[in-house]
């Protein structure tokens, strides 16, 4: 059993180490002090937050002066320190290793794996996003009043242009699947450059990845189809 000063507890709940600490903390009515840090606005990259931990990461707990870091180190402390039910720390050794043996592994697979596809997800929102901007322009400005990028006929921009926005379907992704000026502008420079199109694009659509359903729409040749 601890002394009476609450735990101090530095958390951003949008981090999900953070979010364990506090969901034990408040279950087992741990008496406790939560201090907020924003990581989106740089609070764990303040000098008195870097003197409390110098790896700038949430969580950090402080007890009587104790300052720790690492969730599993700070859950298991907690789970120890205080008088919380048996069942979230065992005491009995092989009981006990079984959730180290857990925790050992969790951080290189379960957090690693499922963190990642976190951080990508946004990032490839953001991606869409500004893709979305580009896409727009080039309906709005390049191609408005003309059949190619620069005028009348095609020109090496739109040689550039057509094989970047070609590139995503490597990946199984068509971007201009709701932008029917560009696929109109595709069949143009597709007509204009004949064979050569599908040539030059013969390695990226066979080492296209396709979700199961769109390969099942598109067939052997992607492009064909499109
Ligand atoms: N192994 C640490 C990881 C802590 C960690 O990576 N925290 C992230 C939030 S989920 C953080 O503070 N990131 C800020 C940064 O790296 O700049 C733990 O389990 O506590």
């Amino acid at each position: 059993m601890a002394a009476g000063r609450p735990v101090q507890v530095y958390l951003d709940l949008l981090s999900q180490p953070c979010r364990a600490v506090y969901i034990l903390l408040t279950c087992t009515k741990i008496p406790h002090k939560v201090h907020a840090v924003a990581l989106r606005k740089g609070e764990h990259r303040t000098p008195e937050f870097t003197n409390m931990n110098l790896m700038q990461k949430v969580p950090v707990l402080v007890d009587s002066g104790f300052i720790l870091t690492e969730s599993d180190a700070i859950l298991k402390y907690l789970a120890t320190q205080y008088d919380v039910p048996e069942h979230w720390y065992p005491r009995q050794p092989q009981q006990r290793a079984r959730v180290d043996e857990y925790t050992a592994w969790h951080h290189t697979n379960t957090r690693a794996h499922a963190a990642k596809v976190f951080i990508l997800e946004v990032a490839l929102n953001n991606a869409l996003s500004n893709l979305k901007n580009t896409l727009d322009k080039l309906e709005t400005m390049f191609l408005r009043r003309q059949p190619f990028l620069c005028g009348d006929d095609i020109t090496v921009a739109d040689l550039l242009a057509i094989c970047e926005l070609m590139q995503p379907l490597g990946a199984g992704r068509d971007i201009l699947k709701d932008h029917p000026q560009l696929q109109r502008w595709r069949s143009r420079v597709q007509s204009a450059v004949g064979k050569s199109f599908d040539e030059a694009h013969a390695v990226l659509y066979l080492n296209i990845i396709h979700p199961p359903t769109l390969k099942n729409q598109l067939g052997s040749n992607p492009v064909g189809n499109l």
